[in-house]
């Protein structure tokens, strides 16, 4: 038996649009966040998937991409888990800055260690190993085992708390997850054996 495991980042926040780094502060989706988590709501509709259980982080923007996904599914009145080890990767001192701004600071090399090495924390906050040791135990303690019985489990959450279940997932290497970028909105779909390891990757 497989079961399957839809795992989904919010759409675009108004952090992403202003180009700020966000990790664990909370802003609410654009206009753009709300079509796109709407779009994947039908994207699953259209393919009959009825997810047994959901998931989400404590922050405003996966909530809410979950919220809009249900409304298009016709999917009321179930239960949704929120857990902060789905939370986005704590930003530390970066958080609420621009981008742009940070680069020109500490220069490019220095923010892109920052944001996509994988065991260098930014000041104050979490590595994506960081983010990976407490968001894999949540995963493999109380998703991995309903998926591994054959349910449908739907995880709305962030980029960097999605990568560090991808390459646990996809058994990556770190140079190989922090080449991988998640889109607002984009689904990933897994099928995954008894055993909890993966059986196929699915395109929607
Ligand atoms: O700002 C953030 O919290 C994340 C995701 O939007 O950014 P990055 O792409 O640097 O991981």
């Amino acid at each position: 038996m497989t079961g399957t495991l839809i795992l989904v980042r919010h759409g675009q926040s108004e952090w992403n649009l202003k180009n700020l780094f966000t990790g664990w502060r909370n802003p609410d989706l654009t206009e753009k966040g709300i079509e796109e988590a709407r779009e994947t709501g039908r994207v699953l509709a259209a393919k009959s998937i009825v997810p047994d259980l959901y998931y989400t982080s404590s922050l405003k923007r996966a909530q809410h991409t979950l919220d809009l996904m249900l409304e298009e599914m016709d999917i009321a009145n179930v239960t949704i888990v929120r857990n902060t080890a789905l939370n986005e990767r704590d930003y530390g001192d970066l958080a609420g800055l621009n981008k742009d701004d940070a680069r020109k600071k500490w220069g490019d090399e220095q923010v892109h260690i920052w944001r996509r090495s994988f065991d260098v924390p930014p000041p104050g906050g979490e590595s994506l190993k960081d983010t990976a040791a407490r968001t894999l135990p949540y995963y493999e303690s109380e998703i991995q085992p309903k998926v591994a019985a054959g349910q449908t489990i739907l995880v709305a959450a962030h980029g960097n708390s999605l990568r560090a279940l991808v390459m646990a997932i996809e058994g990556l290497t770190p140079e190989e997850i922090l080449k991988r970028e998640i889109g607002t909105g984009q689904p990933t779909v897994y099928k995954l054996k008894a055993d909890g390891s993966l059986d196929q990757r699915i395109e929607l």
